[in-house]
């Protein structure tokens, strides 16, 4: 029997990972989130708010593998609210680290393309991280203690995930485009932030995976295609079958007061390919799985 800790169940990859846990014999999954459970895919689960409850290693102890997704990730919260983006984002992790060294479990940490300030090349696991907006920096001080206190750890590195969700959960960029075509609102799409988007059902396995089948370092866990959020929107037209005359590409600029986002995340998912078997399917198979 694999023991999982979950924590961030209620999230967008927290829901996908828990219902795909839900269908692996011998794997039993426990959730923790902040607010009480939303689906009930998990075989325990606990109310836990990082803002006021520490972690400790006896809450740990009892499994195999954490999988710590729970996050503050709305990127533009996180710039106006940095206490609270600290204390969960980084001190939270640091306490799980701890007690993931203390017991000796496996801790898979979720991090994110936003600790690279964005080129137009590739980037490897290894490259130089330095984010342009304070989510990003609670992303690259929450990896530096992950490896410094609990370096058998496994980061995983996705980059804008999509895909469907349940109700009352974070929304993405598929969804968002979809939902205003349905209803025939015009809306303005960025044609300058390129991106591998990561697909949610992708990633949940990786991660279910990486609690399995343990490796050390850093992975990139990206889609298969290097996009405009301009040409992503088109496809999700072409796909979904709606009106594409309603998407005006824009520059980014034209978002104002909201944080600064990195314009490129050229992701390579090789090494994860290699040492998981990562299936990282193409955008248009990923919406095609959506329909
Ligand atoms: N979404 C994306 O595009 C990307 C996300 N990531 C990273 O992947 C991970 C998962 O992201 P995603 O699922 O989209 O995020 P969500 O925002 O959907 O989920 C975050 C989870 O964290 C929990 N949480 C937030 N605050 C607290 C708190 N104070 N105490 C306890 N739990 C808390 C939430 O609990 P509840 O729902 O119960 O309130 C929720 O379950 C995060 O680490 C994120 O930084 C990386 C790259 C891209
Ligand atoms: C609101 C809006 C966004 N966009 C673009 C901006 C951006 O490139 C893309 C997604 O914007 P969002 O604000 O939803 O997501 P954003 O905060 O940019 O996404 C990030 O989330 C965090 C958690 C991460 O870790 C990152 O990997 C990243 O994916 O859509 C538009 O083009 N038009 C719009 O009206």
């Amino acid at each position: 029997m694999t023991k999982i800790l979950l924590t961030g169940s209620n999230g967008f990859l927290g829901q996908h990972i828990a219902a795909q846990a839900s269908k692996i014999p011998n794997m039993h999954l426990t959730g923790w989130s902040k607010r009480g459970a939303i689906h009930n895919y998990c075989n325990d689960f606990k109310t836990i708010n990082l803002l006021e409850n520490d972690i400790t290693p006896e809450m740990v102890a009892p499994f195999d593998a954490v999988i710590h997704t729970a996050a503050l990730s709305h990127v533009d919260y996180c710039e106006q609210h940095r206490e609270e983006a600290f204390r969960i984002n980084v001190e939270a992790t640091r306490q799980i680290a701890k007690a993931c060294r203390q017991t000796g479990t496996h801790l898979i940490h979720l991090s994110s393309d936003f600790v690279f300030p964005g080129k137009n090349e590739p980037v490897a696991e290894n490259d130089k991280t330095n984010p342009v907006n304070y989510y990003g920096r609670t992303k690259e001080m929450a990896e530096l203690y992950v490896q410094s206190i609990c370096p058998q750890s496994t980061i995983i590195r996705p980059v804008l995930i999509f895909g469907p969700v349940l109700s009352g959960t974070r929304s993405n960029l598929v969804l968002w485009v979809k939902s205003a075509l349905e209803a025939d609102k015009a809306i303005q799409v960025t044609s300058d932030h390129m991106r591998t988007a990561t697909y949610v059902k992708d990633l949940a396995a990786l991660c279910l995976q990486a609690a399995q089948k343990p490796q050390r370092g850093i992975y990139h866990a990206c889609g298969a295609d290097y996009l405009s959020v301009h040409e992503m929107a088109l496809q999700v037209a072409n796909v979904f079958e709606l009106d594409s005359q309603l998407i005006t590409p824009v520059h980014s600029d034209t978002f104002a007061n909201q944080a600064p986002r990195p314009a490129c995340s050229n992701f390579s998912a090789k090494k994860t390919i290699h040492d998981f078997g990562f299936q990282n399917r193409s955008f248009q198979k990923a919406l095609r799985d959506m329909v």
